[in-house]
């Protein structure tokens, strides 16, 4: 199995690249917030209990995000690997991630980073907001408030891998396909 987490800060564009990852490396892709907003459509329970943290930007408890996760995963059992989107974003869910993976002899093969800077970011958003129906996506505010989340508990995950030699950073601004080919060349290399 090989499994890459896809990291960077709302909007830098790891759904996206993810469509194009999973195909060329038949990788499966989980992406936290699409999981959480499938559970909000649908009202289920765990749609019940994430709601009010994803509606005002905050994370959900990590308790419950990574139980989320881990039914996600063992979904896929023959898997090639997993393309990790918005998670970990925090050091309690890399150690719970790491933990997991290791009762099923695997690991965390790379972390790779999308990077832009934060008014392109926000501006990308309020667009999206335009379109996607995501309230988190409308409000300045909010978006303020998931780049704070983000400051405050997803960066020092940064440290995290990179004591493990396992971070990479890539430009993400550019064409998609410019980025996919950035992102590939890291991933072909491990
Ligand atoms: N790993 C996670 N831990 C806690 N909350 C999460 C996680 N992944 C997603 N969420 C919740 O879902 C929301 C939307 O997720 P996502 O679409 O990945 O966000 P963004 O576009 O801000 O990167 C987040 O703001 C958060 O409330």
């Amino acid at each position: 199995m090989i499994n890459i987490v896809l990291f960077g800060k709302p909007g830098a564009g790891k759904g996206t690249q993810a469509e194009f990852l999973k195909e060329k490396y038949q990788l499966t892709h989980i992406s936290t917030g699409d999981v959480f907003r499938y559970n909000l459509k649908n009202d289920t329970h765990l749609g019940k209990e994430a709601r009010v943290y994803m509606d005002a930007g905050d994370l959900v408890p990590d308790e419950l995000t990574t139980k989320m996760l881990i039914d996600e995963v063992n979904k896929h059992p023959d898997t090639n690997g997993i393309l990790f989107d918005g998670y970990p974003r925090t050091i309690a869910q890399a150690q719970a991630l790491d933990a997991f993976l290791t009762t099923i002899n695997s690991s965390v093969a790379a972390t790779i980073a999308l990077e832009a800077d934060d008014e392109i970011l926000v501006a990308r958003l309020l667009e999206r907001g335009k379109t996607s129906g995501r309230i988190d996506d409308q409000d300045e505010e909010k978006i303020r408030n998931r780049y704070q989340e983000y400051n405050d508990k997803t960066a020092p995950l940064m440290g995290y891998y990179k004591e493990q030699n396992k971070f990479h950073a890539v430009n993400g601004i550019g064409t998609i396909q410019e980025i996919t080919q950035r992102l590939t060349q890291v991933i072909d290399q491990l």
